[in-house]
């Protein structure tokens, strides 16, 4: 069994501690994700448990460190999907996801058709294939966001690390791809490392999480264990609920969490008597008015 494990991960930039004590480990066919505020550190550790920031060997995966991979082998076993830069290159997206497949030849190796086939198939997955022989740097965000991952796919590595992954996508690729990453993640047996800011997704799509705030961990593990309102209010600093819906089962996926900017906490469902009486008499006033 592949295995992701981080022992007593710290990171320091220019005397500033980034990090502070990060200890993980995740079994493959697991997805995890990755939360906490604006700088709390998440892009930081992602970067640590890939490979693309020197852990100084305190990351390992499948019993190796990976300072100890050649990078071509870091390659085959490790796709990254970091927040997207604007590209410089020239290339269309069926040339981008081509690249996926680099680890994978030699300079001596030809194209072949099964190599098309599998780039076409990933481009596909992510509902792009209209879009194959555009320039990349001419795709929406949300599309060249797709396409990345699509190439992750191309990639075949085992881990696959993703900074943000649905940030620029609308609401139904955003399911879309999440439900893929947990696919390849409960099918496949990759492992999957994200980093999420919508923590109802997160609820539904992960079947860990680690709460970041301040470079330290505030809460890890099981998706009811780090969702709890008191610890996501002092994390966000914003009010907050959190709620399972009715089901028979009260699994992850029935979780709604709800914040409450301080302005807004008068709309707070919970808050039964005046604010809810209010709420009612609003309402009413504003039937009256159409
Ligand atoms: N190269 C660097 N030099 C100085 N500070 C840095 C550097 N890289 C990261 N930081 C700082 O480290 C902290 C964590 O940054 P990081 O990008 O990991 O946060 P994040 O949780 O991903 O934030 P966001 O949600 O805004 O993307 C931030 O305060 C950032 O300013």
């Amino acid at each position: 069994m592949n295995l992701l494990v981080a022992r007593d991960l710290n990171l320091i930039i220019a005397n500033q501690p980034i990090l502070q004590n990060i200890n993980l480990s995740l079994e493959s066919g697991k997805v995890l994700g990755v939360l906490g505020p604006n700088g709390a550190g998440k892009t930081s550790l992602l970067k640590l448990l890939s490979g693309q920031t020197d852990s100084a060997g305190k990351v390992s995966w499948n019993n190796k460190k990976l300072t100890e991979y050649q990078t071509i082998d870091l390659a085959k076993q490790v796709a990254v999907v970091n927040q997207l830069n604007q590209s410089v290159f020239a290339l269309n997206l069926q040339q981008i996801v081509r690249m996926g497949l680099l680890p994978h030849k030699t300079l001596l190796s030809r194209q072949t058709k099964e190599d098309d086939q599998e780039i076409a198939k990933a481009i596909e997955r992510v509902g792009l294939s209209e879009k194959t022989n555009q320039t990349f740097s001419s795709l929406s965000g949300g599309e060249q966001q797709r396409g990345l991952i699509a190439r992750a796919l191309v990639q075949k590595a085992k881990l696959i690390v993703l900074d943000e992954p649905v940030n620029h996508l609308d609401i139904y690729y955003q399911h879309q791809i999440l439900d893929l990453l947990r696919a390849l993640a409960h099918q496949f047996n990759m492992t999957v490392v994200m980093s999420l800011h919508d923590l109802n997704l997160a609820a539904n799509y992960c079947d860990e999480l680690c709460l970041l705030h301040k470079g330290k961990v505030s809460a890890q593990g099981s998706v009811e264990t780090v969702l709890k309102a008191n610890l996501l209010e002092q994390v966000f600093g914003m009010p907050c609920d959190v709620s399972y819906q009715a089901s028979s089962d009260n699994s992850a996926s029935n979780i709604r969490i709800d914040f409450y900017p301080p302005n807004l906490t008068e709309l707070k469902p919970t808050c039964k008597g005046a604010s809810a009486e209010k709420r009612k008499e609003k309402g009413k006033g504003e039937e009256k008015n159409v």
